[in-house]
């Protein structure tokens, strides 16, 4: 059986901004394919590059600075690379749908909930946005779509922008961070639905997200993005179990653990990733080729006061047996006949007259 073509198909793709400091380059050479229904996590940590592959994807990349862009970002068919704005603009509308951090910022906060699901769906009647609410788990979903997003929590203006995000049936949605403000609770309950409502629909689902766990608990496969490249690709039960790039190890070794602790800090803290700069791009030139080089295993950091070299303690000196003792120091005996000193009186007491 062949296996369906991917809606979303990056190969090589280069994104580079200018900037005053020197070229950005946010994304080099990044290739991810995601099928029809298939949840892919896009893992990483901050600069890597993932919010701008799945914005370029989107064709929402920021036009000031005017980014460059070289490679594919197939889009069912339409190369987002080259496409003009219009074909864009077309492809955003009936095609893809984004899922952002932060609700209130995508919602508009005068419009009541049910009129911004209506118009996100292309016109829809009043008992369809209250089925749309629903099928997100909304309770009370008819006194909910007259609600104002101010009205509802964090987790109910995710599940608005989640049942918004399916109103047209999109092909593919980005949800880049969709649940990092909500509660670890509600966190699981958002993305659980997320990846069910897009696997039933056969959406293709990108996630990008910094937390490895949080993808491992609902992709299909995870791909891990380190300084704009994808360094490892894989099932969540291969990287969990046989991670091959450093920066998978280091970042399996610091998933915070139940009792709170942060595991030992693994070879991909030691190389950061780069900013534009000219030195940083120099340090990306070594740390991008690392599973190429040999696996260099660093020894945890020791405490600060291991490192510096023993100090010599001399040793005790010994008094010679012979050696005369000297009396040791005592404060001489006040005078019976004299009076305390000035202020003394509190500890002393008034001196008694004979
Ligand atoms: N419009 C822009 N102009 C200049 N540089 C940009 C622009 N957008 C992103 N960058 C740079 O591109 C790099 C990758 O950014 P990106 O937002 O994709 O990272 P990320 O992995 O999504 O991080 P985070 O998890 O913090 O969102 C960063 O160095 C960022 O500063």
């Amino acid at each position: 059986m062949t296996s369906p073509a991917p809606v979303l198909d990056v190969q090589d793709l280069h994104v580079t901004f200018a900037s005053p400091g020197g070229d950005v380059h946010a994304v080099r050479g990044a290739s991810l394919q995601i099928a029809p229904g298939e949840v892919v996590g896009l893992v990483g940590e901050s600069g890597s590059g993932k919010s701008v592959l799945g914005l370029t994807a989107l064709g929402l990349l920021p036009r000031t600075p005017e980014p460059r862009l070289e490679g594919v970002a197939l889009l069912d068919g339409l190369d987002m690379v080259t496409a003009d704005e219009e074909d864009m603009r077309a492809r955003r509308g009936s095609y893809i749908s984004a899922v952002f951090q932060d609700p209130m910022g995508s919602l508009n906060p005068s419009m009541r909930i049910g009129a911004q699901v209506a118009e996100a769906a292309g016109g829809a009647t009043d008992e369809e946005v209250a089925e749309m609410l629903a099928a997100t788990g909304i309770p009370e979903p008819e006194h909910k779509a007259r609600a104002y997003p101010h009205e509802l929590s964090g987790g109910l203006r995710q599940r608005v922008m989640i049942a918004m995000a399916l109103s047209r049936h999109p092909r593919l949605i980005v949800a880049d961070e969709p649940t990092t403000a909500l509660d670890v609770t509600v966190q699981a309950k958002v993305l659980d639905l997320l990846a069910a409502a897009s696997r039933e629909r056969g959406v293709a689902l990108l996630l990008v997200t910094h937390d490895l766990g949080v993808a491992a608990r609902i992709c299909d496969r995870i791909a891990v993005a380190y300084a704009g490249r994808i360094v490892e690709e894989g099932t969540a039960a291969q990287l969990l179990q046989q991670p091959h790039h450093p920066y998978t190890v280091g970042l399996l070794a610091s998933r915070p653990r139940l009792d709170g602790s942060i595991a030992r800090r693994g070879p991909a803290h030691a190389a950061r990733p780069p900013t534009g700069s000219a030195s940083a791009a120099r340090r990306l030139r070594v740390c991008a080729a690392l599973p190429r080089r040999r696996r260099r295993v660093r020894r945890p950091a020791r405490h600060p006061r291991q490192r510096r070299a023993p100090q010599r303690v001399p040793p005790p000196r010994r008094a010679h047996p012979l050696a005369r003792r000297r009396p040791a120091r005592r404060p001489p005996r006040p005078d019976p006949a004299e009076g305390p000193e000035p202020g003394d009186g509190a500890r002393h007491g008034p001196r008694r007259s004979a």
